[in-house]
């Protein structure tokens, strides 16, 4: 087992990613179950395939199981399951110092982890995530929110967790798309970050993709690692070195968005996109090669996940996409700043960005192809 810490004042917690952690529940958990009866959100999924070893482990340790079914996909992110959610906690009788446990992929932790602040004015929960992305991405960091006809993730707060465990077993069970998709957050680390570890995806990613024993545990464990040191430095992305973890996102927000958040392009596909876009979009500034702009592009289509724009037959232009942006939380003072790139491993947020010129490049690339 790989045990990373995520370093806060008085407010850290262990990120472990094994195997059997889930079976193994009640001990590992064992500080943050203080009563007979434990609350367990959970994706309808995620408890189809997981909840027996969740059940059974609480069981043996005396301690009753309650289950919230969450619906799967990202409609669940809405104001309507979040005060479903809460009135059920309510009536559980959580308190301020009870921990509430999220079983499943991104959405669920995402929805959890906001109930959770707001509950009492915030009481605490534990991360269980089932997806890639959730172990590799959404359940470390304290993001938490809901969806709006606006947007994506614009109601919410940061709420960080007590502690998370990434059972790697669980990865077995999601669907070949879903691991795609969490791959695609995988691959964002060595992008913005780190040109080793993309080398070593562009090599061995497939691995990855296959749920090779090592590979995966090397992925996830260096994918926590990454963010863990990100969000140590810069919890409340304030100091710009978080908002690098948002390379992709403001191209596949607006995606989403435009897709409806729908099955048509998932969170994973939207940023895996979303990075080949700012890449070519860096290229065009003369800033990253044309050749490693060539290289994410070709990562991305060998995992499996969409690279061209034009392949989703959207019926917009644009500046309807670049319209989608300006309710972007990285928004300051009417000017939408960028992640973009110098080189494979150096993203950097660029603050110079027209939006008339980013629709231009959208209309270039909605018809290249
Ligand atoms: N808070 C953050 O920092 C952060 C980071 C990245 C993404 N996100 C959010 O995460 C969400 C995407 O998360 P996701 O990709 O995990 O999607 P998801 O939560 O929708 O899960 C994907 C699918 O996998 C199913 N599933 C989950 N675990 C399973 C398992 N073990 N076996 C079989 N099926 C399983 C679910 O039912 C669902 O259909 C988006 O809303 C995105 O905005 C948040
Ligand atoms: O943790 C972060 O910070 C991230 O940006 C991680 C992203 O992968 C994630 O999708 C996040 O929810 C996006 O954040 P947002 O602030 O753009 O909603
Ligand atoms: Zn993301």
């Amino acid at each position: 087992m790989a045990v990373i810490p995520v370093e806060l004042a008085g407010r850290g917690y262990e990120v472990r990613v094994g195997n059997r952690l889930l079976a193994d529940l009640a001990a590992q958990a064992r500080p943050f179950l203080r009563k007979r009866h434990a609350c367990i959100v959970a994706d309808a999924n995620a408890r189809r395939h997981w909840g027996e070893a969740v059940g059974n482990s609480l069981s043996a340790a005396g301690i009753e199981p309650r289950w919230y079914d969450v619906a799967p996909g990202e409609t669940s992110k809405s104001w309507d399951s979040l005060a479903r959610l809460t009135d059920w906690l309510l009536d559980q009788g959580v308190e301020r110092g009870d921990h509430v446990f999220a079983l499943g992929g991104g959405v669920v932790g995402d929805l959890t982890g906001f109930a959770c602040a707001i509950l009492k004015r915030g009481c605490g929960f534990v991360q269980l995530p089932t997806t890639l992305l959730a172990q590799v991405d959404s359940s470390v960091g304290g993001k938490t929110a809901i969806n709006t006809a606006a947007g994506k993730n614009l109601i919410g707060a940061f709420h960080q967790p007590s502690l998370v465990l990434a059972d790697l077993g669980t990865l077995g069970t999601l669907p070949e798309r879903e691991l795609r998709a969490g791959y695609a957050e995988v691959l964002k680390y060595g992008v913005l970050g780190d040109r080793g570890f993309f080398d070593w995806l562009e090599q061995d990613g497939r691995t990855v993709v296959a749920l090779d024993p090592a590979a995966t545990e090397r992925a996830v464990a260096a994918s926590v690692a990454a963010k863990a040191r990100i969000v140590a430095e810069d919890e409340r992305e304030t100091s710009g070195a978080r908002a690098l973890l948002n390379l992709g996102h403001t191209f596949g927000h607006a995606l989403e968005a435009e897709t409806g958040f729908s099955d048509r392009l998932l969170h994973g596909e939207g940023v895996a996109l979303g990075m080949v876009l700012a890449a070519r979009y860096s290229a065009r500034r003369g800033e990253i090669s044309l050749a490693d702009a060539q290289r994410v592009t070709a990562a991305v289509d060998a995992a499996g996940l969409p690279a061209e724009i034009s392949a989703l037959g959207l019926e917009c232009d644009g500046r309807r996409l670049a319209d989608h942006m300006l309710h972007d939380k990285k928004m300051d003072a009417g000017t939408l700043p960028f992640i973009l790139l110098r080189a494979i491993g150096e993203a950097y947020l660029a603050r110079d960005v027209e939006m008339t010129d980013i629709a231009a490049f959208l209309d270039e690339q909605l018809q290249a192809h």
